[in-house]
């Protein structure tokens, strides 16, 4: 182990009440929106394929008239509380929101730089627009930001010289005083979801983001922050230098999910996932593979059984519109929702053997598992390795408690359940009430009660 001044300040998972109702969520919206989705990742109509939100990067539009698009954002169509109410009946628990993006353009009105919502036709502070929509919906709010900032003056990608020092420690004090004034503004905000924070010049500044971390945290006690914001002095990044965590929980899950248990070294962590292959922003023309609902229904269940949130993207359209494609994908998923929520909300890690058929979660603080069954075999019976000394007291359909099932004992600490035959349209769940003890071998179950 190494001496480290600014590595991770706790070891083993947050206890207290904010990170649990946090670890509780199991789905989330993620939105994007910003100047990008004017552009909608086309330029003078030549298509870009690159992520949407980061066409001001690529050589096809001008630098220049990137930055002047605050002056076209006028988001005729922006209403945050239709886009609650989406997020409702997709049954998201919580909203991850791009106050700001890498190419520096604040959604809110900050006081800090000109490049803002109130310096574009629009006006109007979209950040509060948001944050009190989603809080009337009772779904809580992170607030994105990136510390990269394209349009700032005093962003370096590294300090090589006095005056690239100067300039930073000048970026320093305003990337400090906008994440302050977030906090400020918006007390309601359960957390902050840090990007760009890759570079160089900032993975320098160790003790300074160390001192900023805990300054915030003071300011919004609970508040939750990933392990994306700060390097340690080594310069590691979301695990320091004795292989601890930063911050809360791992940020490393962009648009791809753990395998498997051992993936997540016992922390607590997030997927942050696109719709199609890799765009964040509007891009108005979905190339390649675009996920569908089951698919996505799938990817939650998958990240709640290895204790983890699954948190999809949205990226509205430079009016401020919600795509259609994507209306249909959060009806989708929040009709499964509706069905089969109690396998996802307060759930985690059951600690059974994963088997082909699907996924096992866990009511936390409960013995009550959830099978969420995604590929029924052709046998129909699907096979359960509980953990030892572990006993199944009865199995029955989520939707519907009356259908039960009869455990039948193929081995010590096995069992299968027969399915009867029949299709099965949507995934679905079978609920097993099981207690600590030790069952004697091979005897069938007598009908459940
Ligand atoms: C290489 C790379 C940099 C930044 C990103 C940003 N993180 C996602 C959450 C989006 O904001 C994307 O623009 C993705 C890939």
């Amino acid at each position: 182990k190494v001496t480290l001044l600014h590595g991770s300040h706790r070891t083993g998972k947050r206890t207290d009440a904010a990170m649990e109702k946090w670890r509780g969520h199991g789905l989330g919206q993620f939105i994007h929106w910003g100047l990008y989705a004017i552009p909608g990742g086309a330029w003078n109509g030549k298509q870009y394929n690159g992520a949407a939100e980061w066409i001001r990067s690529w050589n096809g539009i001008p630098k220049s008239t990137y930055d002047s698009l605050n002056y076209s954002f006028n988001p005729t169509a922006f209403d945050a509380k239709s886009w609650a109410k989406t997020a409702k009946q997709m049954g998201a628990k919580y909203v991850t929101f791009t106050t700001k993006h890498h190419d520096g353009f604040c959604l809110w009105p900050s006081k800090y730089t000109k490049y803002t919502v109130a310096n574009s036709p629009y006006k109007k502070d979209i950040v509060k627009a948001v944050v009190d929509a989603y809080d009337q919906e009772g779904i809580d709010v992170i607030l994105y930001f990136s510390v990269m900032d394209w349009n700032h003056p005093d962003w370096r990608y590294d300090i090589k010289s006095k005056e690239d020092s100067i300039a930073f420690e000048r970026f320093k004090k305003f990337t400090r005083n906008q994440l302050i004034e977030l906090l400020t503004n918006y007390p309601t905000v359960k957390g902050l979801w840090f990007d760009g924070t890759w570079d160089t010049s900032w993975v320098k500044q160790a003790a300074f983001a160390d001192e900023l971390e805990t300054e915030m945290r003071k300011l919004r006690p609970g508040l939750i922050i990933g392990s994306r914001f700060r390097a340690d002095e080594n310069g590691k990044r979301h695990f320091d230098s004795n292989g601890v965590l930063m911050g809360d929980y791992e940020q490393g899950w962009e648009r791809k999910i753990p395998s498997r248990i051992e993936d997540v070294h016992g922390n607590d962590w997030d997927c942050v996932m696109t719709v199609p292959e890799n765009q964040w922003g509007y891009n108005a023309a979905w190339n390649g593979h675009i996920k569908t609902g089951l698919e996505l229904i799938e990817m939650t269940a998958r990240c709640v059984s290895l204790g983890g949130n699954f948190v999809l993207n949205f990226g509205p359209k430079g009016d401020g519109s919600i795509r259609q494609e994507e209306l249909k994908l959060a009806a989708e998923i929040g009709d499964w929702m509706k069905i089969n929520q109690q396998a996802i909300y307060n759930c985690g890690y059951a600690g059974y053997d994963k088997q082909d058929w699907g996924y096992f979660s866990k009511k936390t603080g409960t013995d009550k598992i959830y099978m969420l069954v995604f590929n029924v075999p052709v046998s129909g019976a699907l096979r359960i390795k509980t953990p030892a000394k572990t006993v199944i007291k009865k199995a029955s359909l989520l939707a519907d408690a009356t259908e039960t099932f009869t455990p039948e004992q193929i081995s010590g600490d096995e069992y299968f359940l027969h399915l009867k035959k029949g299709t099965h349209p949507q995934p679905f769940v079978i609920v097993l009430e099981t207690a600590p003890g030790q069952q004697s071998n091979g005897v069938k179950y007598e009908k459940a009660k």
